[in-house]
């Protein structure tokens, strides 16, 4: 291996009780929300392909008719507590906000900054209410902050001469003053969620990555942050050029997620997901494929059978509500939870042989192993084949009329589990109690259906 100075400091997941809470909250609330959600994806009748968030460069976008749009700002049916309730109520654990994405636009009034919502007919800072709003539900809060600042005139894409340089120095103190005037305004948030990183100008200073990271987590020991952040002196990112994970968490996985448990490593890790294909911040005409409750429920359940978090995109309107086809989503995946939720929260990887009707999640450190079934398969039967030294103890379902009769014993520990031949319209749940030990009669109670 590499001695390197700037890359990975820890091998190995966080142990610590932060972490740890993270990691059993399994399913979270994005928010894009900023200037970007007054044009929507539209600007003088034309239609942006891109995604909205990004208009600002799009080349039928004049830029400083763009920066103008502060002078819009004014979200009168913004309402966070509501925000609140509804995230609270589809399940989320915890939520990631939006405070300044790539147009530099602060949702919070920074003494750093005039291009915030102090400019804006609003005037208030909209952070604050958010976070006491999530906080009072018991939802934790993490800043989204985008290092990529095109309002900025120090930043810099690339270093291509000494002004240059000198511009960037003053724009690495900016960002400094920034996380620090954050972390200072909203003492409960829980880490940082970086994006914006991906520049030369960043990715050739990896000890400046670094220092910043230590930094902030002596001035708020416990945060989180994940791989995006920091480069290593060499410029890899996320992992250093040993292979080793930086960060507390695998943060690449943004609109795909892994497919089976070698692609994550053993590390902790995160998957964020739009429900349009690629939309973040409020686009009013959502093309293409607009995923179903049922395709997101799923990501989630294969996210935390793969020990991860899954984290589900929003994007409300200027005025500060959210469109219907989220609304629907997050009372959909509400009604699931409300009966599922024990399968997820503090589920992980269950270490068992992946089957087609879906996904074994385990409660992390029991015997309990759930069974999430998405596929029905024609025959009516899910097969079932334990880790060797595995016994069966018990199967029961999360709702009723979903087994029938007792689990069939085919050979040393495969299971034939036959199905109540209802046909489900969501992924529905089995609970497997297994247990380690060596009988090998497994002997098998009835199930209780
Ligand atoms: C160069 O490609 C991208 C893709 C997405 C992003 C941003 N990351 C997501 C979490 C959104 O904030 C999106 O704007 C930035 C650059």
């Amino acid at each position: 291996t590499l001695p390197l100075e700037h890359g990975a400091h820890r091998i190995g997941n966080r142990t610590d009780a932060d972490m740890a809470r993270w990691r059993s909250q399994r399913l979270g609330q994005f928010i894009h929300w900023g200037l970007y959600a007054i044009p929507g994806g539209e600007w003088k009748g034309k239609t942006y392909n891109g995604a909205a968030e990004w208009i600002r460069s799009w080349k039928e976008m004049p830029q400083q008719e763009y920066d103008n749009l502060y002078k819009q700002f004014n979200p009168v049916n913004y309402q966070p507590e509501e925000w609140a309730q509804q995230a609270n109520d589809m399940g989320a654990k915890y939520m990631i906000i939006t405070t300044k994405h790539h147009d530099g636009f602060c949702l919070w009034p920074s003494k750093y900054s005039k291009y915030s919502v102090a400019a804006s007919p609003w005037k208030k800072d909209i952070i604050g209410p958010m976070v006491d709003a999530y906080n009072k539900k018991g939802i934790d809060v993490y800043l989204y902050f985008s290092i990529i600042d095109w309002n900025q005139p120090d930043w810099r894409a690339a270093l291509k001469t000494p002004a240059d340089s000198i511009a960037y120095q003053r724009f690495k103190v900016f960002v400094k003053n920034q996380l620090t005037e954050l972390l200072q305004r909203y003492p409960t948030v829980k880490g940082f969620w970086f994006d914006g990183t991906w520049d030369d100008s960043w990715k050739n200073d990896g000890s400046f990555s670094d220092e910043l990271e230590q930094y902030l987590q002596r001035l708020h020991p416990g945060l989180i942050i994940g791989s995006r952040l920091r480069a290593d002196e060499k410029g890899a990112r996320h992992f250093d050029s040993n292979g080793r994970l930086m960060g507390d968490y695998e943060q690449g996985w943004e609109r795909k997620l892994p497919e089976k448990s070698a692609d994550v490593h053993g590390n902790d890790w995160e998957g964020v997901m739009t429900i349009p294909e690629n939309q973040w911040g409020y686009n009013a005409r959502w093309a293409g494929h607009i995923k179903s409750s049922n395709e997101l429920i799923e990501m989630l359940v294969k996210s935390a059978s793969l020990g991860g978090n899954f984290v589900i995109n929003f994007g409300p309107k200027s005025d500060g509500t959210f469109r219907t086809e989220e609304v629907q989503r997050m009372q959909e995946i509400s009604r699931w939870m409300k009966i599922n939720g024990s399968a997820i929260y503090g589920g992980t990887d269950a270490g068992f042989a992946k089957q087609d009707w879906g996904y074994y999640i385990r409660k992390s450190g029991t015997d309990s192993v759930y069974m999430v079934v998405c596929n029905v398969p024609v025959s009516g039967q899910l097969r079932v084949k334990l880790p060797a030294q595995t016994t069966l103890v018990n199967v029961t379902s999360l709702e009723k009329n979903i087994i029938s009769g007792t689990p069939e014993l085919i050979g040393k520990n495969e299971y034939f589990i036959h199905l109540d031949h209802k046909n489900q319209d969501a992924p529905f749940v089995i609970l497997l109690q297994t247990s380690k030990d060596s009988r090998d009669n497994s002997g098998f109670e009835k199930a209780k259906t």
